[in-house]
């Protein structure tokens, strides 16, 4: 496992402006899937624009481990020379996917349907969440999982040997849960079905038709059906992984609140079932434009360009767009906090079992530092204060939460007294170059113990 564990304590100091050119890394999820397909590939998928932050680089080490080889080139260069579908092997110890939901999840669906057991933990956050929305329908197919109590890791499972394929109607908006379904299903014959109720990102679709898996996806009145016919012979691939919104999204909301910013974001990929914190924030008033809109690689993107805003408005955030922005709405309740009136975020229970219980995290860190906030299981409102109005001073707990330490950093860049997080450490897991990034910026943070 990474070392994100150990606690770095920073502070973030109102500061302003922000200005200049934010590349921000490669797209956390396309990354995983780049790693995950390549290896069960026939042949050397070559990929630029890896992102290098721990998460991914578990799931390059799982990929070793089991059997593919992973060579990478420097500057987010890497290649992968795969085994074929169902050709995973065994690995000879535990495999540790580190902070990550993604990464253990997906490469639980990968190697349901090959006949090798196989043992996974992470670290503390990620033993604490919920495995069964993903072990229950890999159990249809005929794998077996034995973990601890509710469903948590550290797990064993056992790959069916004899797989069978699968019709499973996702019960939660979860790309996660949806994507290891397929996974598993490409080493079993005929065709799986996943049916999702919500349309949740929809890279694995994309992903396995571009290594050339039949793969169909029909709106219907049932839901999105997608179906994939088992067995396919996957043709490496060359990827450029494009930068990733949910990364674009703390210089741009830093840049929203900071007096006289203005940061410009190349390259973003405004897939609809990513962009939706970006609409959001249009919504509330963000000087937030799309330069240079373009399609790349299939997917549309732009130059994002964020100025100061001071005249924002608390809104309700339509529960049918949680699935496209669920990693955002810890850097949007900094937002709201400096926008007028009230922002409504509901329908979003998810967030209560991501790296942390995301509610509850932002609720104490914003209490902390004077801005109120009132919550019940599937719904959080934040009363915005106005700009630069937040009284800081406050020190936050992360709880092994990347998005929760880059979301009380930014407040801290926009509120009248600096904000303290216990540990920026899990940030190096979604976005390592985090710190450089915002200081070329103008932004001021600061690690306590150095
Ligand atoms: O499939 C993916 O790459 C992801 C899916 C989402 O999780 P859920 O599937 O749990 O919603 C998201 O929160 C996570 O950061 C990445
Ligand atoms: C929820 C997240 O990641 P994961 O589920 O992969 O740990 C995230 O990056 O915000």
């Amino acid at each position: 496992m990474s070392g994100h564990g150990t606690p770095i304590p920073m502070t973030s100091h109102p500061c302003g402006p922000l200005s200049g050119t934010a590349e921000v890394p490669g797209d956390k999820s396309i990354s995983h899937r780049s790693l995950i397909l390549g290896a069960l590939a026939v042949g050397e998928t070559r990929i630029t624009g890896l992102l290098e932050g721990d998460d991914v680089l578990d799931t390059a080490k799982a990929m070793r481990a089991f059997g593919a080889e992973v060579t990478d080139h420097g500057g987010g260069a890497y290649s992968v020379h795969g085994v074929g579908v169902g050709g995973f092997a065994e690995p000879d110890q535990v495999v540790d996917c580190g902070n990550s939901g993604t990464g253990v999840r997906l490469i639980m669906g990968a190697m349901a349907t090959c006949p090798i057991s196989v043992t996974f933990t992470g670290d503390a956050s990620l033993n604490g969440r919920p495995m069964a929305r993903v072990t229950d329908p890999l159990a249809l197919f005929g794998t077996q999982a034995v973990g601890r109590t509710g469903g948590r890791l550290p797990m064993t499972l056992v790959g069916a040997a004899d797989p069978i394929p699968v019709r499973y109607e996702v019960p939660v908006p979860s790309a996660q849960v949806k994507s290891a379904v397929l996974l598993a299903g490409l080493n079993a014959p005929g065709q799986t079905v996943v049916i999702e109720q919500e349309a949740t990102r929809d890279h694995t679709e994309r992903m396995l038709a571009g290594f050339g898996a039949e793969i169909t996806v029909e709106e219907t009145d049932e839901g999105r059906v997608i179906t994939l016919t088992g067995r396919p012979e996957l043709k490496p691939q060359i990827i450029a992984v494009p930068r990733d919104p949910s990364s674009a999204a703390f210089p741009v909301c830093a840049a929203l609140i900071t007096p006289g910013s203005d940061v410009l974001v190349p390259g973003i990929g405004l897939n609809p079932t990513r962009a939706g914190l970006f609409t959001t924030l249009r919504e509330m008033g963000a000087n937030l434009t799309y330069e240079n809109e373009r399609v790349e690689g299939g997917e549309p993107v732009a130059d994002l360009r964020a100025k100061y805003s001071p005249d924002m408005t608390g809104i309700e955030v339509p529960p049918e767009r949680a699935a496209s922005m669920i990693d955002e709405y810890p850097v949007l309740s900094v937002v709201a906090a400096n926008a007028t009136g009230a922002t409504m975020m509901a329908g979003v229970k998810e967030l209560r079992v991501k790296e942390s219980d995301r509610i509850d995290a932002m609720a104490r860190g914003l209490r902390a530092n004077g801005v109120t906030v009132e919550e019940g299981e599937d719904w959080w409102s934040v009363e915005g204060l106005g700009i630069g109005q937040v009284p800081g001073g406050g020190t936050c707990e992360t709880f092994l939460d990347h998005r929760i330490a880059m979301s009380f950093m930014v407040m801290g860049m926009g509120a009248k007294a600096p904000v303290t997080i216990d540990s920026g450490g899990p940030i190096a897991t979604s976005f390592p170059i985090f710190e450089p990034l915002m200081a070329d910026l103008g932004a001021r943070l600061t690690r306590n113990n150095s």
